[in-house]
């Protein structure tokens, strides 16, 4: 089925904050997908014409429209931020019932609020304005209903609502256990390593000790190891696991769990990580505890190597979405990373940047060769 966009509609009266708070949502998720559409109800207006005034019957027709357009743009699979007083229950359950994905946000402030920051003079100077001389229908049942009297800033707002929005970011640890048990059941080892072990090999030489997180079919590991280093390889899928101890090799040393947990690995024990395709089969939360896992894990020094799918991918939009730029397709979770934001997690806990790209070359397969983001990045002292 074809991916459809989201409508996410910010409804409140003139001045509560509908622009501010649906504008800074807006920038963070152009930030994250290039298909997403800003419809301000005060920009809007002037483009369709002057033909939409103020009365009642004036706003329920242009909402109408409006929302005509946004329903458009969804299906086509453009994501929508449309900020709208219109505060009519019937608009509400139109929406509801025609747009396949639909958000409302409800921006609520009190009325003294209102009377401060009246920034157009509506409030005491205008005709025609809803809460005043038109009557409302304050929506009962939005996905969210923000208070917004300036006690928080906008920023901290909108941060709260893309974690309402997309609740398994913090809830719901990703296991995908049976998922790679089914992958890896038939196909083991192939013999080739991926392209960045080979360029990961160029920066370690031979000696010390990796660590391989989701190390699948080992064959990134199996050439570690070849090439002289130490390796500790950690899949969750028993399966895979199960078949690389039958080589019987000392070196992997392979275990069997999540490599997210801390008491996995020790403390200053590693040289490198090395993490290829792996963190964006994880959620933000998992991400966060990884990253302070293996700050932990490395020595002073120590490099963390990083290769992961970004919001560039071509399979990004596809399937279900679950959080911010994650989505379940063809039975796999997948979250797509916006590499600007991880170089900064990655420095916020103490790590040093070394390089940092995202660009197609990296990991061709068959004939696909989408964008994928490379990080090298060291372990400060401390
Ligand atoms: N009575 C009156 N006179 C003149 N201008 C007015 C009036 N009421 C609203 N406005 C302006 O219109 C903006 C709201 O337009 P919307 O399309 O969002 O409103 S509605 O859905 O039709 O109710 C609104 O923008 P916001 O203040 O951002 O809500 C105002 O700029
Ligand atoms: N959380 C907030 N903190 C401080 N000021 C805010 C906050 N939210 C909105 N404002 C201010 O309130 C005014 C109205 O906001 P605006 O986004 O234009 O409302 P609307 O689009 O609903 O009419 C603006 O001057 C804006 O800067």
């Amino acid at each position: 089925m074809e991916h459809k966009g989201t409508v996410y509609f910010f409804t409140g009266l003139s001045g509560a904050g509908k622009t501010t708070l649906g504008g800074l949502f807006y920038q963070r998720l152009k930030a994250t997908k290039p298909n997403v559409v800003y419809l301000d109800g005060d920009a809007i207006r002037p483009i369709f014409g002057e033909d939409s005034g103020y009365t009642q019957d004036d706003r329920l027709r242009w909402a109408g429209r409006i929302f005509r357009v946004c329903k458009m743009l969804a299906d086509q699979g453009i994501d929508v931020i449309c900020c709208s007083i219109a505060m009519f229950s019937s608009v509400r359950r139109w929406n509801r019932e025609n747009i396949s994905q639909y958000k409302e946000i409800y921006i609520r402030v009190k009325k003294e609020t209102l009377l401060a920051r009246n920034q157009k003079g509506l409030y005491t100077a205008g005709c025609n304005v809803v809460g005043v001389d038109i009557p409302f229908d304050e929506p009962q049942s939005s996905d969210l209903v923000v208070q917004n009297d300036g006690e928080q800033t906008p920023q901290e707002l909108v941060e709260q609502i893309e974690h309402i929005l997309y609740p398994n970011i913090v809830e719901n640890p990703i296991d995908n256990r049976d998922y790679w048990n089914r992958y890896y059941q038939d196909q083991i080892c192939t013999i080739e390593p991926s392209p960045f072990a080979r360029y990961v090999a160029t920066m370690t030489g031979a000696g010390g000790r990796l660590v391989d997180l989701g190390c699948g079919n080992g064959r990134d590991a199996l050439f570690f190891a070849d090439i002289g280093l130490d390796v500790v390889a950690i899949d969750l899928s028993d399966a895979a696991i199960r078949m690389l101890q039958k080589l019987e090799r000392g070196n992997p040393h392979f275990i069997c769990g999540d490599f997210i947990n801390e008491s996995v690995h020790q403390s200053k024990s590693y040289d490198y990580a090395y993490s290829r395709f792996t963190i964006h089969a994880i959620n933000s939360k998992q991400e966060q505890l990884l990253l302070r896992s293996m700050y932990r894990a490395l020595k002073p020094g120590g490099k963390f190597f990083i290769e992961v799918r970004g919001i560039h991918d071509p399979l990004y939009g596809k399937g279900q979405q679950q959080e911010r730029n994650a989505f379940f397709y063809n039975n796999h979770y997948r979250r797509f990373i916006v590499m600007d934001e991880l170089v900064a997690a990655l420095r916020k806990i103490g790590f040093r940047v070394e390089y940092a790209q995202e660009r197609t070359g990296f990991a061709p397969y068959g004939n696909d060769d989408p964008p994928v983001i490379r990080i090298v990045a060291i372990r400060q002292e401390g």
